[in-house]
């Protein structure tokens, strides 16, 4: 897009300096008649070049580009004062009128320098001072022409900065395609990643839209056409939230970026749904034990595990508390102690061991008290002492060492699915703290991710992990129809991705947390975000720091 848009600017420069010399072809080079022409022509393309590129910056050395393909064309008597004039004039009224539609001035190529990412390469060094000494031979001792020489020195400054070595030819050109390479030097940082769709619209105030998607507000959807990269590795996180409505793109959204990442990835599939290229586990086929300790003391793990039951059938906190001492016991019967590190590798306890010391608990107690407190537990550790949770079937640290699906389509009681599931995500976080720190390798998908965080200690666990995973190398991708649920996450969010939406208080929170402050912006994200089709993304680009409508792919 960048190069058409230089490309199609330039040859509008070269046609307006040369027609007016072949229409008016009876006259001098310096009759009012041609430099008439020329100046008309100067306007314009002031005009155009701000409307195309959007910055002064870039319309200024467009100046220098134009003066020099006048030198080149022989016009080098028009050069004088007043040649400046019409063309800042030009300038001077697209500002006025940009302004006026905009409400607020914005430099494209400013704003691009936010992304640059210079990285040297030799290649690129080398071919670039090559062309440099060329450019110096030619504008030096050939042409004697200092200013050409400036601007190929400055050509292959940018050139170093934007690494581009297939542009080194450029330099020779001096300042007639200096604009381009500017353009250039912010496009570096926008390549690495994963692209997940094309950015169609940006939105900006203005007061005439160019999008069918009308959002009824000052601020509007501007076309626009550029590749949309995530790139997480330069994030403060590696974690991403998608929220939108039943069948608004969502799941395909997030298989198009495990696809396309470099990194192993472990997908919690609610539905059955993820036909990706991974080791599938069928979930109602494995057993696993809440008790495996992970790692963690005794009285960590049940505690927590205590935490899981009362999240899930809504116990007391003195229940509570006397599940997790009777699980503490439990460790304890299999040899199992807190103040023993040495002890805590041996196989743990499981849930029908816990119903077991309740039996035999029942007949120890002589107060009609102390039996009602163990008989009010026995029914929840009744409905968990399954074949589903006596063993570990599979090594649960294997997870992370592939790309894997665990498949919880044929898993039907809730109840059981949020404890595989839990007790997966404790035993990840456990794994974390064991292998330490690590650079990005495993990205975690949860779709439906209200299914656990709308448990307290599944809110509080995903809370942790988005908070302390980057460090570990890990990633998650949480998927969700409402955004209730991700709120408290999204401060320790890279990348918040919205479908479509068409419950009124969900736009409202989404809008908000995309929008910001700005009434403006917040009321054009809500009037959009219903009429989004299948696919259609609204976001924040970090990089550019605007808010962009991306289509994926
Ligand atoms: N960008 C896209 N391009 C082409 N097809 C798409 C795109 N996004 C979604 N689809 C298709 O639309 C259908 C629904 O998409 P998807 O399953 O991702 O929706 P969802 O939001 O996850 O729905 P649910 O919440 O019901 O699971 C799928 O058949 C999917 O292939």
């Amino acid at each position: 897009m960048q190069e058409i848009r230089h490309g199609i600017f330039l040859a509008i420069v070269i046609l307006g300096l040369i027609l007016p010399r072949l229409i008016l072809a009876g006259y001098p080079l310096d009759s009012v008649y041609v430099s008439f022409g020329i100046f008309v022509s100067l306007f314009v393309d002031a005009i155009l070049s701000y409307i195309l590129f959007g910055s002064i910056i870039v319309s200024l050395v467009y100046f220098l580009s134009i003066l020099s393909l006048i030198d080149i064309l022989n016009y080098m008597n028009l050069v004088n004062i007043y040649i400046l004039f019409p063309y800042s004039m030009g300038l001077a009224v697209a500002l006025f009128f940009g302004m006026i539609i905009r409400r607020r001035y914005d430099d494209e190529f400013l704003s691009s320098l936010r992304k640059i990412n210079i990285t040297f390469n030799f290649y690129t060094i080398l071919l670039s001072l090559t062309f440099l000494i060329f450019a110096i031979i030619i504008y030096f001792y050939i042409y004697n022409s200092q200013l050409f020489l400036i601007g190929s020195i400055i050509a292959f400054l940018l050139l170093l900065i934007s690494g581009k070595k297939e542009d080194s030819p450029l330099i020779l050109s001096s300042w007639i395609f200096l604009p381009y390479l500017m353009s250039q030097i912010g496009s570096n940082g926008e390549e690495k990643g994963i692209c997940i769709g094309e950015i169609i619209g940006i939105l900006k105030r203005s007061s005439f839209s160019s999008s069918k998607i009308s959002t009824n507000s000052n601020y509007k959807w501007i076309s626009y056409r550029s590749k949309f990269y995530i790139n997480l590795e330069r994030n403060k996180n590696f974690n991403i939230i998608i929220v939108g409505g039943s069948g608004s793109g969502k799941s395909h959204l997030a298989k198009n970026i495990i696809r396309k990442g470099n990194f192993h990835f472990l997908i919690f599939d609610i539905h059955g749904e993820y036909d990706v290229n991974a080791k599938r586990i069928d979930i109602s086929k494995i057993s696993i034990n809440p008790l495996s300790l992970f790692g963690q003391s005794p009285r960590q793990r049940a505690l927590e595990v205590a935490y899981m039951i009362k999240s899930i059938f809504n116990l007391g906190s003195l229940q509570t508390i006397d599940l997790s001492n009777i699980i503490v016991d439990a460790y304890g019967e299999k040899g199992i102690f807190e103040d023993d590190e040495r002890t805590w590798n041996l196989p743990p306890p499981n849930f029908r061991d816990v119903l077991m010391l309740l039996e035999k608990k029942k007949k120890l107690v002589t107060t009609s008290q102390e039996l009602n407190k163990i008989q009010s537990l026995e029914p929840y550790i009744y409905f968990l002492a399954t074949n589903t949770f006596m063993d570990n079937s599979i090594n649960l640290y294997d997870l992370i060492s592939d790309d894997y699906v665990l498949d919880f389509s044929k898993v039907t009681i809730p109840e059981i699915k949020y404890v595989i599931i839990e007790t997966i995500l404790r035993s990840i976080l456990a794994y974390m703290y064991i292998s330490g720190q690590s650079n990005f390798r495993k990205m975690i998908v949860i779709d439906e991710a209200p299914f656990i965080l709308s448990k307290e200690s599944g809110e509080q666990l995903m809370e942790r992990l988005f908070a302390e995973s980057r460090k570990f190398g890990f990633g998650f991708i949480l998927i969700s129809q409402s955004v209730e649920y991700v709120r408290k996450l999204i401060p320790n969010t890279s990348y918040v991705f919205a479908l479509n939406i068409v419950d009124p208080t969900e736009i409202d929170f989404i809008s908000r947390l995309i929008g910001g402050q700005d009434p403006d912006i917040f009321k054009a994200i809500y009037n959009s975000l219903p009429k989004l089709e299948r696919g259609l993304i609204i976001t924040r680009d970090i990089l550019r720091d605007e808010i962009i409508l991306v289509r994926s792919n």
